[in-house]
């Protein structure tokens, strides 16, 4: 039962419980709302992580549902499709965000035809699969997926880059069986310089089994850094410019050490818009050719320097590393063989080992010396193949071993005609024989270096000559001037003496003319080996040609009496006898010397003054020493003026002929005279034959001077004859220099005719010696005169080296005993043996005898006692003018003579 107070009990009890209930409902709608903000909050967070990690894939995304409404897509999907992202909102229908796509002008199709494009495959199960090619060249591969709701969701990729790949992949797959076949290298590197092509040449070479495995490396992976830090210079250069490279030489070193020379070509490749991405290059290996073309311009250049007349030691180290440049493992060598042919010098080895090429330097050729040495001892290769076994090495293995060779291939070196000049030798550290390679490349050095050797040995004996006397093989001229410098500059420095010594044979012209050439040249040879012997190794004796010589002392010291010792020596050494054949020559020197400083500072000045010093010798008798002083210079220069007034002298009419009488000793008659010349000097007054016929001899002038002297002599006579003199033989003198003129017999054929004088009445007077120059001519030449009627004498008779057997021969009508023995012939018992033996042989050969240069009755007396035909001299007349003549025979004709 519910009472009053039970109902209101009860309403309170009502209103108490409502009041809760509705506490408690509206409790539990607060609870629900925090709940559900909570939970919406949650799922807010969500959605943003959701979209925050759907934008930062690298895929388009994007969820549609089944009215084709967009309900999400992320930033890379509007990317993709250039739409701003603020275009894209949930809601959007499919039409609507095809037209944005085709408004961005991405798509590739119009808006109807992608729309139902896209129906179609919404409407197939299953995810589809495709790409589609955007109108900027862009491939998007697009994978489709139904949603169970019958919406949506589809993943947009940008392949671009991996479908141009893979084109690329497809294409290398066809092309790299394809460039496999090409032996040369061929590769397309990046701009980067990696490889990203190659082919199977190129890997191999470079220590690659498959191509695939060099993609990606670059020339710093193959190369030294060097090399490949060039190579990519080149490359970067070449990909820069866009220039190709074509045919350059390049050296690489393979994976197997071995050098090779390519001829490279590398083209830079281009894309569509001309953009350089990379480079395709191809290789050749020209190594063969290129050793070719080196051995070729190599020997050109060998030869050239030949020609040039590079040093030898130049030419054969360039040639030996020429030949180690063609050859692995070989070490080349040259020897030479030394002047004695006995020992072989070091020649070129520039890549043996010095101490080596040292301790066979000098070694001696022999039948077991190495390969080298029996090579040059036998003149044939020897093919040492094993050092260490071969008995020829038996005495050189000990001094070979610590350098490691162990073959030895030595071929001798020969000139054109097959002498030894060398040994060209290939050293290798194997145990082998030469290849065929080898064995050719040996023929072509030896062929090479003979030539160089025997050019380089045609030089020396050139140089030698040109600075050496042939005959005695003394310095010569040329390299006087050189020694003298040096050794003044030496004394200027060390306040020393240069002693320049002239020296002259005297009489030489005597032996060479009379005994003939050969004998001249055997004297000087002799005479000047004597010279060397009396000087220091550092002195120099030089022949300056004929019968002088020149030494110069060097560092002397300044001292005149130890100079004149060494001079004295010189000149006993040259006044020995010379035993040629049965002859013994003895001949004498004029020595004259000036000394650096005090006669002269330079050596023109001291060559001067030691020859005129010499002069003075040869004027003071000959056989003497000079120093020099300076007065002497005088009779140089005054020699020098004479030569030069001599050439004017016939035109201007100074020459003058005196006459000198010549005796019968029986009846005292004069029957002939001799034409002398004397020169009239306008200034210098009567100059005597003496000092200007050597003059006229040496400067050919002799012989217009020995015409006038002819045409003269004749004249005079026959005028003498017209005068009404008794007829007598005039005598000319005919010089050496004359007498070789070829027509000699036609100018005394002319002075006969234009003087209209009978030949009888002329005599030609010719010295012994001039005789004995050539026998064969002088008689035929003699022959010829006798023949017109002229007579002909020979004067000085004694002096010289008539051999007895060929004056029977000569066609002569008289002997001249020579004024020297008729000097002392009273008191020299030598003299008077001659002069009778003379007397004695004109008898018993059918000739007269005439004596000159007689001044004394004594003579007369011991020439009478001898029977001696006739005489000239002082005693009966000195040369007289031709009036002086005429008046003497006039007065003869009186019958009054000196001689009565
Ligand atoms: N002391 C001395 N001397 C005497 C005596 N009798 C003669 N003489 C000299 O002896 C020389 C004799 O002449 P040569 O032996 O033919 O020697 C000649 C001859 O070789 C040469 N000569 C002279 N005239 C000519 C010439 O026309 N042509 C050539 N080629 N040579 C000539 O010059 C030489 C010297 O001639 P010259 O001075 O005239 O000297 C002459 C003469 O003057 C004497 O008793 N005592």
């Amino acid at each position: 039962m519910v009472t009053k107070s039970s109902k209101r009990s009860a309403e309170a009890a009502d209103q108490a419980g409502i009041t809760a209930l509705s506490k408690l409902a509206v409790a539990a709608y607060e609870d629900l709302e925090r709940e559900l903000k909570a939970t919406i909050a949650t799922l807010e967070a969500q959605a943003r992580r959701f979209e925050t990690a759907i934008d930062n894939i690298s895929q388009g995304i994007c969820f549609f549902d089944v009215a084709e409404r967009l309900i999400l897509c992320n930033r890379r999907y509007a990317e993709i499709y250039g739409i701003s992202p603020g275009k894209l909102q949930a809601g959007m229908t499919l039409a609507d965000i095809i037209e944005h796509r085709v408004a961005a002008g991405t798509s590739a199709m119009e808006s109807e035809a992608y729309l139902a494009f896209a129906r179609s495959i919404n409407s197939s199960n299953g995810s589809t699969n495709w790409t589609a090619e955007l109108n900027d060249g862009r491939t998007i591969q697009i994978i489709h997926q139904p949603m169970p709701d019958g919406g949506w969701i589809a993943t947009h990729e940008d392949i671009t880059e991996l479908a141009a790949s893979r084109v690329m992949v497809s294409e290398r797959v066809s092309l790299q069986a394809l460039i496999d076949w090409v032996p040369d290298y061929l590769w397309v590197k990046d701009t980067e310089s990696r490889f990203v092509v190659v082919n199977k040449a190129l890997a191999t070479d470079h220590g690659r089994h498959d191509p695939s495995e060099m993609i990606g490396l670059s020339d710093f992976d193959l190369h030294a850094p060097e090399l490949a830090r060039q190579f990519r210079a080149s490359e970067q250069a070449l990909l820069r410019g866009g220039q190709p490279m074509i045919d350059k030489e390049e050296f690489i070193v393979d994976a197997s050490g071995a050098g090779k020379w390519m001829s490279s070509t590398k083209v830079p490749l281009r894309n569509a818009e001309n953009g350089v991405f990379g480079l395709v290059g191809i290789a050749h290996d020209i190594t063969q050719r290129k050793l070719a073309d080196d051995l070729r311009s190599g020997q050109a250049h060998i030869l050239e320097m030949i020609a040039t007349s590079a040093p030898l030691e130049e030419v054969l180290e360039r040639l030996v590393r020429l030949i180690e440049s063609q050859l692995s493992d070989i070490f080349g060598s040259v020897l030479l063989l030394d002047a004695d042919g006995a020992h072989l010098r070091h020649g070129a080895a520039p890549s043996l080992a010095k101490d080596y090429t040292d301790a066979i330097d000098g070694i001696r050729i022999g039948p077991k010396v190495g390969s080298c040495g029996t090579a040059a001892y036998r003149r044939e290769p020897v093919i040492v193949i094993d050092i260490v076994s071969d008995p020829l090495w038996e005495d050189f293995r000990d001094l070979v071993r610590p350098y490691g060779y162990r073959s030895c291939w030595s071929t001798p070196i020969l000139s054109h005609t097959g002498v030894v000049l060398g040994v060209f030798a290939m050293y290798s550290k194997t145990v082998r024989e030469p290849t065929k390679a080898e064995s050719n490349l040996i023929d072509f050095t030896t062929r090479i270096a003979g030539i160089a050797i025997e050019r380089k040995l045609a030089e020396d004996r050139i140089h030698f000559m040109a600075n050496h006397d042939t005959l005695t093989g003394l310095p010569n001229r040329a390299l006087l001037g050189d020694r003298l410098s040096q050794a003044i500059l030496y004394a200027q420095r060390y306040g020393r003496w240069v002693s320049v010594v002239f020296i002259d044979l005297d009489n030489f012209k005597l032996v060479n003319d009379t005994l003939g050439h050969n004998a001249g040249d055997l004297l000087l040879k002799a005479v000047a080996s004597r010279m060397v012997e009396c000087v220091r190794a550092t002195d120099t004796v030089v022949r300056l040609g004929g019968d002088e010589f020149v030494v110069v002392l060097f560092d002397q010291e300044p001292n005149a009496e130890l100079v004149a010792e060494t001079l004295q020596k010189i000149r006993a050494a040259v006044a020995e006898p010379v035993h040629l054949g049965k002859h013994h020559l003895r001949t004498t020197a004029s020595i004259g010397v000036a000394n650096y400083p005090d006669d002269g500072a330079t050596a023109d000045a001291l060559l001067a003054n030691a020859d005129a010093a010499m002069y003075r010798a040869k004027e003071l008798g000959r056989d003497n020493v000079q120093f020099y002083a300076p007065e002497f210079n005088s009779s140089g220069h005054e020699r020098f003026l004479l030569q030069e007034e001599l050439r004017n002298a016939l035109a201007r009419g100074e020459f003058t002929l005196l006459y000198q009488p010549q005796v019968d000793l029986r009846s005292g008659h004069v029957f002939a005279v001799e034409a002398l010349i004397r020169w009239k000097h306008p200034s210098l007054g009567l100059i005597s034959p003496i000092k200007f016929i050597p003059l006229a001899e040496e400067t050919g002038l002799i012989v217009p001077i020995g015409d006038w002297v002819l045409h003269e002599a004749c004249r005079q006579n026959k005028a003498w004859q017209d005068d009404g003199l008794p007829p007598m033989v005039v005598c000319v003198n005919v010089s050496a220099r004359q007498f070789k003129e070829s027509n000699l017999i036609n100018r005394v054929v002319n002075a006969l005719k234009d003087c209209d004088l009978e030949a009888k009445y002329l005599e030609l007077e010719l010295t012994e010696s001039l005789i004995m120059q050539n026998v064969d001519m002088a008689v035929s030449t003699m022959n010829a005169l006798q023949s017109l009627g002229v007579q002909i004498s020979i004067d000085d008779f004694g002096t010289g080296y008539s051999s007895l057997s060929a004056l029977k021969t000569f066609p002569v009508a008289r002997l001249k005993i020579d004024k020297s023995f008729i000097n002392d012939l009273v008191t020299d018992e030598n003299d008077q043996a001659v002069a009778s033996a003379v007397i004695s042989l004109g008898q018993k050969l059918n000739l007269r005898v005439i004596a000159e240069g007689v001044e004394t009755n004594d003579q007369v007396a011991f020439l009478r006692k001898n029977n001696c035909d006739e005489m000239q001299g002082y005693h009966f007349s000195k040369p007289v003018s031709a009036q002086g003549i005429a008046k003497l025979l006039n007065k003869e004709q009186g019958g009054h003579t000196s001689m009565e």
